[in-house]
C-alpha cells in the first residue's frame, strides 16, 4: 500500500533535483540563536515550539493567508521556546520564503520542518536562517539518517529527530541527539493518540541529557497537562495556534508546570 509518506517523499526527490538549480535563500538577518536544547532541558514548564503551518494532506487548509512572520512574533511575544515553520510546499504549503521571512523577524531558535531526505536541504534550511533541522525516522534509512545528522551537526545546527514508535526511538538513540520527538500522529494512517508520547516516555532515557518533545494533536490545557505528566519537555504545536482567534493567550495555556524528570 502507498502511503501519504511515501506519496511525500517521492515528490521530494523531484524537487531536490530542482533545488540543485535553483539560487539558494540568504537570511538578511545573521544571528546566533539561543539553543533550543537550553531553553528545554531541566525548564519546570512546559515549552511551545510554535509552527507555522498553513496547510496539512490531513486537514487540508487551515490558514493559507497567514503572514508568517507577524504570526512569529506573536509566537514569541507569547514565550515560545522555538518557532517552527513547514518549508515543504506541496503539501503543507509553506516555503523556504517563510524560513526566511520568519528568520528575519524573530530571534528565538527555528526549526525547519520539512522531510530532509537530502543534504542540498539542509544546505536551504541554513541559509534561510533555521537553527534546527528535523530528521524524520520513517523517512530515511539508518545509514542516510547518520549521515545527514552529521553533516548538520557540522554545519552548526541541532538536529531534532522524530520517531513514532519504540524500534525508531532505538534508531534515534543510537545518534548522540539531545532533541527527541514523538510525532503523536501516524505519518502513515493520519491517527493522532497522545499517549504515544507516555508510550514511548516510559522507555526514554531521561537520565542521559536528553529531552523529549511531544508532536501533534496538542490542542488545549488538559492535552498539554496529559504530557506534561509524560515526562515532556515541550509540545510542538500547529493546527491550534493556527485556527485559534487569539494565538497569543492559546499559547499561554500551553505553558504549564511540569516535573523535571532526572536528567
Ligand atoms: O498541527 P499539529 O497537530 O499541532 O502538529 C504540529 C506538528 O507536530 C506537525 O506539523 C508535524 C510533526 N511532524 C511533522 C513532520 C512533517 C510535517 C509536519 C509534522
Amino acid at each position: 500500500m502507498t502511503t501519504i509518506l511515501d506519496k511525500i517523499l517521492k515528490e521530494k526527490e523531484t524537487l531536490i533535483n530542482q533545488m540543485i538549480h535553483e539560487t539558494i535563500p540568504v537570511c538578511k538577518k545573521r544571528l546566533k540563536r539561543p539553543s533550543l536544547f537550553d531553553r528545554l532541558f531541566q525548564n519546570n514548564k512546559l515549552q511551545v515550539i510554535a509552527e507555522i503551518k498553513r496547510a496539512s494532506p490531513s486537514k487540508g487548509l487551515i490558514q493559507g493567508i497567514v503572514d508568517p512572520a507577524k504570526q512569529a512574533l506573536v509566537y514569541q511575544e507569547a514565550g515560545a521556546a522555538a518557532i517552527s515553520v513547514l518549508t515543504d510546499s506541496p503539501f503543507f504549503q509553506g516555503s523556504f520564503k517563510d524560513l526566511q521571512a520568519v528568520a528575519e523577524t524573530v530571534d528565538l531558535p527555528i526549526l525547519c520542518k520539512d522531510f530532509i531526505i537530502h543534504k542540498v536541504q539542509i544546505d536551504f534550511a541554513k541559509s534561510a536562517g533555521a537553527s534546527v533541522v528535523l530528521l524524520i525516522v520513517a523517512a530515511l534509512s539508518k545509514e542516510k539518517i547518520k549521515e545527514l545528522y552529521t553533516y548538520a551537526i557540522a554545519k552548526g545546527l541541532e538536529v531534532l529527530v522524530e520517531v513514532h514508535n519504540i524500534q525508531e526511538l532505538e534508531v534515534a538513540l543510537q545518534l548522540d541527539t539531545k532533541l527527541i520527538g514523538v510525532n503523536n500522529r501516524d505519518l502513515r494512517t493520519f491517527q493522532v493518540d497522545l499517549s504515544h508520547t507516555g508510550e514511548l516516555a516510559s522507555n526514554f532515557p531521561f537520565n542521559e541529557g536528553r529531552v523529549l518533545i511531544s508532536e501533534s494533536g496538542i490542542c488545549n490545557n488538559v492535552d498539554a497537562i496529559q504530557v506534561a505528566k509524560y515526562g515532556a519537555s515541550a509540545v510542538l504545536v500547529g493546527e491550534a495556534l493556527m485556527r485559534s482567534d487569539d494565538p497569543y493567550k492559546t499559547l499561554r495555556t500551553l505553558q504549564v508546570e511540569r516535573e523535571v524528570m532526572v536528567q
